[in-house]
């Protein structure tokens, strides 16, 4: 690294490795402070090296580095369980947990994940990828510890933004009603990965100056010492409960009121203050939170300015902090919802925008800015930014709620019972759907057919294109019940986009290609691969017809089955769980209607989780690339009858 780049690194000079002797959370033990300050710097520098070259999460991953080390330094993992909440800040704790050799191959097809994983290793107590579930965990783990009588000491660490989950608030009420010994550390950024939103994490921000609470004790005290009689007293009992004092005044009342010890707010880069608070957080019996104040990115410059952009990356140049991924692309399926919505909103007032938390990520940033009444960004609250888009739909406006596929699931009930029941016009506009590459399987959206598809009144379609998800969601804010347009991760076809975009029938496909030898019917991103394999098998003399079918629900029955028929070979194309998938909905459809072909075949994410890597080869992996698809139809045209026709992957 050049010396220009060590001044965007905020740091010791480069001195002899001490991260290549840590290779347990032990070997920090016998470093003094100093050296665990080097040894921060060092951790820093390879964090930003690496994640330069593979990607990943930069500014959470730079704003923990001392927390980490100061809890393995004070804790004694794996034997004391440390919880990551989210999980996305845990590379710290990899390198010092025997991982450091592995390092490199962070998100990597095949390497180490970016999340903590149990089965990568003993320090990772348990495995995380979505918010708000570590002090659940934590508190399962405690309780389990106290069952057994066993010493462990359970540690959840959680962000701020995290913290606005609901089943955190759960997870808090019912630490405080157990009262079993729990030590929970609020890594304080006030970032979510935007700017953190929400009334608690206002009090959260509610610093008071030591100077501040010393005056209102002064006077406080002054005020009551002028009070005859019962005043002294009263001084007496809270100078007794001086912590409770100082707690009403800053965000540790309402731990308090939880029966939490609340500690803090302590500087989250300082070492010795932080040993020093889990040295003691360690002897006080029941559930302590210590609320630790950190700074997204530290120690990187273009990270600490701009956090919300380092949150997630892709490769970059160290010296600039500039993408060094490619420039010229198709624009990004996010990108086209998002410039769609804003123009379909300027027509129509009744149309709101929701997000849980991901305003970049979903591509509603331009909504916010032209329609900030319009626009609500609630926290990591999934289930509630569903049932809030129910009551607004139940108040005549047409709520869009966008959301990554793999987070929706968090609002499953709230999908049946607030918004299908009552058959509200509520939009779902689900981002990431599909395989979503590094993320790996906690942010693959690949249930989301299955677990949409079978409630009553839900219509369920994905584009084949960026320019079909204009007019799916045009379609979708014509119509009058729930709908779920899903899209994936990423850059389009590059395909030109109509102006101005209109509304589909609805449950008709599109017939794309004519063939006598089988018919492939898909849905969604792989009808480009399903077309590149009907090309390909064409160049071997087989003709292969390929349905667009758009719609999940409602399915283009006439359009299928008049092509299965003809061609006797139903081989249908999801990048979604086959279980309960589109092509199940097909099967039962001509199961249904009493005309199942003579042989049939499903091609999609079969019944495991699949793997972090690039989504070329986990494609291939399971047989959804082109040449895979047109390997499955040779098979299946060349197999006897009556032998089971599997996808080839
Ligand atoms: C249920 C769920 N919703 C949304 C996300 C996307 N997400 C990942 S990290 C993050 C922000 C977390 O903020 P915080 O907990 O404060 O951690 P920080 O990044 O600030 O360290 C969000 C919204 C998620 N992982 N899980
Ligand atoms: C950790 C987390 O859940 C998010 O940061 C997620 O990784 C974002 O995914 P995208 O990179 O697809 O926006
Ligand atoms: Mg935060």
């Amino acid at each position: 690294m050049t010396r220009q780049e060590e001044k965007k690194i905020e740091g010791k000079e480069p001195a002899p490795s001490l991260l290549s002797a840590i290779d347990s959370p032990q070997d920090l033990k016998r470093l003094s402070l100093r050296e665990l300050e080097r040894l921060a710097a060092e951790i820093r520098r390879t964090i930003i090296e690496t994640v330069a070259c593979t990607g990943g999460h930069l500014a959470p991953n730079l704003g923990v580095v001392e927390l980490t080390l100061a809890l393995h330094y004070a804790f004694d993992s794996p034997n004391d369980r440390i919880i990551w909440d989210v999980g996305h800040q845990c590379y710290t704790h990899k390198l010092v947990t025997g991982r450091r050799d592995r390092f490199r191959t962070l998100r990597q097809y095949g390497g180490i994940s970016g999340f903590p994983k149990r089965e990568e290793s003993r320090h990772d107590a348990f495995g995380a990828g979505h918010a708000s579930t570590s002090i659940s965990a934590a508190l399962g783990m405690s309780a389990a510890k106290h069952l057994k009588g066993c010493s462990s000491r359970i540690v959840a660490v959680i962000g701020d933004g995290s913290l606005t989950g609901g089943m955190a608030f759960e997870a808090l009420n019912h630490a405080g009603d157990l009262g079993k010994d729990l030590i929970v550390v609020l890594n304080d950024n006030e970032m979510s990965i935007s700017p953190n939103v929400g009334a608690f994490s206002s009090l959260l921000s509610r610093k008071l100056s030591s100077r501040t609470v010393m005056s209102l004790k002064k006077e406080l005290e002054s005020t009551l010492r002028a009070i005859p009689g019962v005043g002294n007293n009263i001084l007496q009992i809270l100078k007794k409960s001086e912590d409770s004092f100082l707690a009403f005044f800053t965000p540790g009342m309402l731990f308090q009121a939880l029966r939490f010890h609340y500690i803090g707010p302590i500087k989250g880069h300082r070492l010795d203050r932080l040993i020093e608070t889990f040295e003691t957080a360690k002897n006080i019996r029941g559930p302590v939170l210590i609320h630790v104040g950190t700074v997204k990115g530290k120690g990187y410059e273009p990270a600490e300015c701009d956090p919300a952009s380092f949150h997630g990356v892709g490769c970059f140049d160290v010296r600039t902090g500039k993408s060094s991924g490619p420039k010229e692309a198709p624009p990004s399926y996010t990108s086209v919802f998002g410039r769609c919505l804003v123009e379909l909103a300027e027509k129509d007032p009744r149309i709101v925008a929701i997000t849980a938390a991901m305003p970049q990520g979903t591509g509603l940033v331009r909504f916010s800015e032209l329609y900030p009444t319009r626009f609500f960004d609630v926290g990591i609250a999934e289930q509630h930014a569903v049932t809030f888009a129910a009551g607004l739909a139940a108040e005549g406006y047409r709520p869009v709620v966008a959301v990554y596929s793999t987070f929706l699931q968090r609002a499953y009930d709230q999908i049946v019972h607030d918004v299908c029941l009552q058959n509200l016009p509520v939009v779902f506009a689900m981002d990431r759907g599909g395989l979503v590459g590094e993320d790996g399987p906690t942010h693959h959206g690949v249930f989301d057919l299955s677990y949409l598809r079978h409630i009553p009144n839900m219509t369920v379609m994905a584009p084949k294109d960026e320019n079909e998800l204009r007019h799916m969601l045009k379609t979708a804010l014509h119509h009058k019940g729930p709908v779920a347009v899903r899209y994936p991760r990423g850059r389009g076809q590059g395909v030109p986009l109509d102006e101005p975009p209109r509304a589909l029938p609805v449950g008709r496909g599109e017939l794309l290609r004519e063939g006598d030898d089988a018919v492939l019917v898909a849905i969604g991103h792989p009808v480009a691969a399903a077309c590149r394999a009907a090309e390909l098998l064409e160049e071997e003399g087989l003709r292969v017809a390929v349905i667009n079918a758009r719609f999940v629900k409602p399915l283009d029955k006439d359009l299928i089955l008049d092509w299965v028929e003809r061609t006797g070979l139903l081989v249908t194309i999801e990048e979604n769980a086959l279980q309960g998938g589109f092509g199940s909905a097909v099967l039962e459809c001509l199961a249904d209607e009493g005309r199942l072909p003579r042989r049939a075949v499903r091609i999609g994410i079969p019944d495991a989780f699949v793997q972090h890597g690039k989504r070329d080869i986990l494609r291939k992996d399971v047989g959804l690339d082109a040449e895979s698809i047109a390997r499955t139809v040779r098979t299946a045209l060349t197999r006897p009858h009556g032998a089971p026709i599997r996808a080839i992957g």
